[in-house]
């Protein structure tokens, strides 16, 4: 995650990179035909002189889990947040279902809920109340507001926790309902910045199959960054693996795994070797590139952070 101003979001800022809960909106599942959920061709953006994300090139097709995996410092914050309208395109293309962020930063931002990797819940307030504040800032129907907040809730399978505290909550619930607080607002497309992040597996796996219900029952598009290649392996239709700004390859984690299997078998490697794993595909991929020296300072520290507040 980066140091940047932006980067200090608030319960009401979140909201706003969000929207909401249960059935897309316009109830917009994959559309044959439709545009790409995400598209972007030639992103460029630079901190600095370093290029952050440098020419990335990037499609999620409507209705997938499409996972955006790479180290510390890849870039892929800095991507999503030109997806989401936080920051500018200064190079390059990007669309959010043929949208253009530049021409109309609102309708970009109905389409979408967005978790970001900072806490997006308010300690101080119950989870029924951190969903509602969402609900409001998205402008969800006053008659409509109580019963979608808690059909989110639900979806998180928060109901019976909704009006404790948030403090009180662990860092999966606390996860939870940052989802639930990106749903209520029914969006067409889940933005989530690692999501699991400093959490336990058990509630890896609870974040997970609650995204995975919500996409299944929806229809909604979820792209997704993370550091961990087995959830996205376990989890994602498709990932792009991504190293120093752009994604070096694309495809299924299947397609991905297979591919290196291949190429190792006609390289002549032993017959009885191990499968390869994505991180195996990934090391592939970054070459030489990959190694302690990834992310800088400023990255460990924004992923410690991330963790302690869910931990
Ligand atoms: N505000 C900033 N000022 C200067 N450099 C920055 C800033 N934000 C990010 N960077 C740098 O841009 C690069 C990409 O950072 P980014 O946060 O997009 O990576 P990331 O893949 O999301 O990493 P992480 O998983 O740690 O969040 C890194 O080298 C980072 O140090």
């Amino acid at each position: 995650m980066t140091g940047d101003p932006a980067d200090t979001t608030t319960a009401t800022e979140a909201a706003h990179d969000s929207t909401g809960p249960t059935a897309a909106r316009d109830g917009s599942a994959a559309q044959p035909g439709g545009p790409d959920a995400v598209a972007c061709a030639g992103l460029v953006y630079a901190f600095g002189g370093t290029n952050a994300v440098d020419g990335l090139d990037l499609t999620v097709r409507p209705g997938e889990v499409f996972g955006l995996l790479g180290p510390n410092g890849a870039g892929k914050t800095t991507a999503i947040r030109c997806v989401t309208t936080l920051l500018p395109v200064p190079a390059g293309m990007v669309r959010v279902f043929g949208r253009d962020p530049a021409d109309d930063r609102m309708a970009v931002r109905r389409l979408l809920g967005y978790v970001p990797q900072q806490l997006s819940a308010d300690a101080a307030l119950t989870g029924r109340e951190n969903v509602t504040l969402f609900a409001r800032v998205f402008d969800v129907p006053r008659r409509e507001r109580a019963a979608r907040v808690a059909q989110a809730l639900a979806a998180v399978d928060l109901t019976e926790a909704a009006d404790r505290l948030a403090k009180t909550y662990s860092g999966g619930m606390v996860r939870r309902l940052e989802l639930a607080q990106a749903l209520v607002s029914a969006p067409r497309l889940l933005i989530l910045d690692e999501p699991t992040i400093g959490l336990d597996p058990i509630a890896r796996t609870g974040v997970w199959e609650h995204i995975n219900a919500v996409r299944t029952a929806t229809g909604m598009t979820v792209l997704v960054t993370t550091h961990y290649m087995d959830e996205a392996d376990q989890y994602c239709d498709r990932v792009g693996l991504m190293h120093r700004g752009r994604v070096r390859a694309l495809g299924t984690p299947a397609e991905l795994r297979h591919g290196l299997g291949e190429r190792r078998r006609a390289e002549g490697g032993p017959a009885d070797g191990a499968p390869p794993t994505l991180e195996d595909v990934f090391r592939e991929v970054a070459g030489s590139g990959l190694d302690d020296s990834s992310g800088d300072f400023r990255d460990v520290r924004s992923t410690r952070r991330t963790a302690q507040r869910v931990g």
